[in-house]
């Protein structure tokens, strides 16, 4: 883990603009992954490499382990009783399973958004974005306006919110409740966001809204975002990886993956022959 995932002061991750993604090392480096939920094994030797600086879309059928794969990826699974995980994942290099490593310092590092906008019922919108850095310690008011404005904006939710900043966060519309979680996600300054579903309780001009969001905060973060929605993961999504029945099936750019699938039982989820 390195030193530098604690500190709040760090730099925002650098825009990729001009930069060859390919050429940049991975996000996640993801060796041989297993899941157990008891005895039942859910994730099969999962293998990838999410690239960093670009929107990974992880699609599937319902129950394929599109959530288990992402809970992977920030130790969430050490939650659920009787849960169990095999295999390596490394962050930036950084092995998140090693016995050292701290899952909340992680969790600063991995970001994660849920389907079901969920702001603290108690919390002012502002009191909603700064608590993660709240958490970590930092008092400096400063700092914590300047975050709070960033965060804002990059969730694409300032102008919407600044007059009222002391409002409480459930007074917000579903869509900006989402956004205000993403806000409350960027606040820390991640180095990845998961997205789990993120747009599925949406109507479609919330949703038209958040995909937009994904996509320029693709430019800066490694998003991972796992959708059943095939339309959402083709226009959000740089590269896609389709998952079945707990394996990894075909990963490759979205383009190809959905005009010209390397496997039958891509193509197949892709027409509607299962699903
Ligand atoms: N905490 C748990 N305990 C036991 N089984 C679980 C648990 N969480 C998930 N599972 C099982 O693991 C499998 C994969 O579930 P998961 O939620 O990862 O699928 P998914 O692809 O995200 O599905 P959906 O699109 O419906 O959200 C399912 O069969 C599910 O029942």
């Amino acid at each position: 883990m390195s030193a530098s995932a604690s500190d709040p002061k760090r730099a925002v991750p650098a825009s990729s603009e001009g930069a060859d993604p390919q050429k940049q090392s991975p996000a996640f480096q993801i060796e041989d992954l297993h899941v157990w939920f008891g005895s039942r094994a859910v994730l099969h030797g999962i293998s990838l490499n999410i690239p960093s600086h670009q929107v990974t879309g992880i699609i599937g059928p319902s129950g394929c382990g599109k959530s288990t794969f992402l809970r992977a990826l920030n130790r969430m699974h050490e939650f659920t009783p009787g849960a169990r995980v095999q295999g390596r994942i490394r962050l930036f290099g950084d092995d998140i399973y090693e016995s050292s490593g701290d899952p909340i310092l992680l969790r600063r590092r991995v970001g994660m958004v849920f389907q079901k906008s969920n702001p603290f019922p108690t919390m002012s919108i502002q009191e909603n974005v700064l608590i993660g850095l709240r958490l970590a310690g930092t008092r400096n008011r400063e700092l914590l306006e300047e975050r709070l404005e960033e965060a804002l904006r990059m969730a694409a939710l300032w102008s919407e919110v600044k007059d009222r900043l002391h409002a409480p966060g459930t007074e917000l519309s579903g869509g900006q409740q989402q956004r205000l979680c993403i806000a409350r996600a960027l606040a820390v300054r991640p180095e990845v966001l998961l997205m789990d579903e993120p747009c599925s309780a949406l109507d479609p001009i919330a949703t038209a809204q958040i995909e937009s969001l994904i996509r320029d905060l693709g430019q800066r973060y490694s998003i991972v975002l796992a959708t059943h929605n095939l339309q959402e993961a083709g226009r959000t999504a740089d590269r896609t990886a389709f998952f079945l029945e707990g394996r990894l099936i075909e990963f490759g750019s979205t383009k190809k993956l959905f005009t010209n699938p390397s496997q039958k039982q891509t193509e197949d989820y892709l027409t509607g022959r299962f699903g």
